[in-house]
């Protein structure tokens, strides 16, 4: 059955990204060489890379669609928009379940503006918002409850994002934390898998793989 995804206006901008994804793959980082990433704040990173897309995979995408059509949630919150291909996703599930909105959250100013236009040229600017700042002030605003999280910002922020949206999760809310296979992803992932702190968690084999935690206590 065709949905937002598979069709125009959608399809094609999507089509246009990854496209843009994969050029970049091939091309040298415009990080400055010498300068330590680990050193840089979450602002002077998002500054130095606001050229690259860093996307989830085509697959992942479709999985986001997915849960979100199966979730129904109310409030979905992401926290790393770059140009909007997966919000792009999230939004278009929201849509297609004819209720639910996304708040998705971007450092970069360049790329708040391009993932605006990427939404607004999908069909899709009505349903997601995209919050210019830092994650842990733009996000700490938004209300409960919040059924659908994607955590894709810098990766040693994904648990104090978590952290700060914990108390709004609505009983049964699915997190889903992109690249389980990063180093930076270690703390957040003992986290989500210590029984005590109320989560069944799957670390889902897509990509650079997605853990996928049901907010269970
Ligand atoms: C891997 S990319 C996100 C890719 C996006 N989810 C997609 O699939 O197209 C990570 C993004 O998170 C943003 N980011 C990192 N730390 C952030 C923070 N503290 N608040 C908001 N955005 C942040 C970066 O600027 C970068 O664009």
């Amino acid at each position: 059955m065709p949905n937002t995804l598979t069709r125009s206006p959608a399809r094609p901008v999507l089509d246009r990204l990854f496209a843009a994804a994969e050029h970049e793959e091939g091309q040298p980082s415009p990080w400055p060489a010498g300068r330590s990433f680990t050193d840089a704040t979450a602002q002077e990173r998002a500054d130095l890379l606001d050229s690259v897309l860093m996307p989830v995979s085509a697959p992942g995408g479709t999985l986001l669609y997915t849960l979100v059509r199966a979730c129904r949630p109310q409030t979905v919150v992401e926290f790393g928009t770059s140009y909007g291909i997966s919000t792009i996703h999230l939004a278009a599930a929201v849509a297609d379940n004819g209720t639910g909105h996304v708040i998705s959250t971007e450092l970069s100013a360049t790329k708040v503006a391009a993932a605006r236009e990427n939404l607004a040229e999908a069909g899709l600017a009505g349903s997601a918002t995209v919050l210019a700042g830092d994650a842990l002030e733009t996000l700490a605003g938004v209300p409960g409850p919040i059924g659908f999280v994607l955590l894709d910002g810098w990766k040693e922020l994904c648990l104090p994002v978590l952290r700060l949206l914990e108390p709004r999760l609505t009983p049964g809310a699915l997190v889903v934390a992109d690249d389980t296979t990063f180093e930076s992803m270690a703390p957040y992932l003992a986290y989500v898998r210590d029984p005590a702190h109320g989560y069944t968690t799957v670390d889902f084999p897509v990509a650079d793989g997605m853990e996928i935690s049901c907010r269970a206590g």
